[in-house]
This record gives C-alpha cells, sequence and structure tokens, in this order.
C-alpha cells in the first residue's frame, strides 16, 4: 500500500533532527525510503570510487617515479590522450573532464 501522508517534521525550526521525508525531499514515506536505500548503495559505491582513485594514484605514482629515475619526465601526453579517449568514448563530453581530474590528482609528486 503507498502511503501519501504528508511526512511532517514539528522539530524543522528547532534545529533538531531531520525525518527521512525532510533529508530526502520525499513527499511519501514509500518515496522517502526507496530513496535513503538508493542513497546507502550510491555512498558505498562512492567509497568504493574513491578507494579506486586513490589506488590509480598510487600505480601512478610508481610509473612516474619509475620514468623520472630512469632521466625520462614525468608527464607522459601521448598517454595521457590516450586515457582522455577512452573516458570520452565511454561517457561523453563529462567524461573528459572526469578524466582530465583523474590525471590531474594523480599527477602528483612521484
Ligand atoms: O601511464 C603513464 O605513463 C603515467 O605516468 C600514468 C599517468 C596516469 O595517471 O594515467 C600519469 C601521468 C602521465 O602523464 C600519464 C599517465
Amino acid at each position: 500500500m503507498t502511503s501519501t501522508a504528508p511526512v511532517q517534521s514539528s522539530t524543522a525550526k528547532t534545529g533538531a533532527a531531520k525525518t527521512t521525508a525532510e533529508k530526502t525531499g520525499a513527499h511519501t514515506d514509500e518515496a522517502a525510503a526507496l530513496i535513503d536505500n538508493a542513497r546507502s548503495r550510491i555512498d558505498a559505491l562512492d567509497d568504493r570510487i574513491i578507494g579506486l582513485v586513490q589506488e590509480r594514484m598510487a600505480i601512478s605514482a610508481v610509473i612516474q617515479e619509475a620514468r623520472i629515475t630512469s632521466g625520462g619526465r614525468r608527464i607522459n601526453l601521448s598517454r595521457e590522450m590516450e586515457i582522455l579517449g577512452q573516458y570520452r568514448d565511454a561517457l561523453g563530453k563529462p567524461g573528459t573532464s572526469l578524466a582530465m581530474t583523474l590525471l590531474e590528482l594523480c599527477r602528483g609528486r612521484a
């Protein structure tokens, strides 16, 4: 059964804890529960994505260090173009921006 009753909070003006409905912006308990559950899954995914980005940064640092130690340069533009193309092909124009941000994070000091 779908609940259509608006979820209200008497604490909204007092600064006390928000209700689930207030947190989610949903107008029914059912929608609020769905959003709450989906947000938990997004939070778990974001934790994994952040971990993967950190793992990428560490591997990238190893590559850069090896290249620099061998007398080369930190940056390898042709490889960066390859990566930008891969993200663009998979995700479109915002994919390019995402790849640029990733590369910026990874081009730290090796
Ligand atoms: O693949 C490399 O050669 C790297 O150094 C790694 C990496 C990357 O993070 O993907 C970082 C810097 C380079 O300019 C190109 C790519």
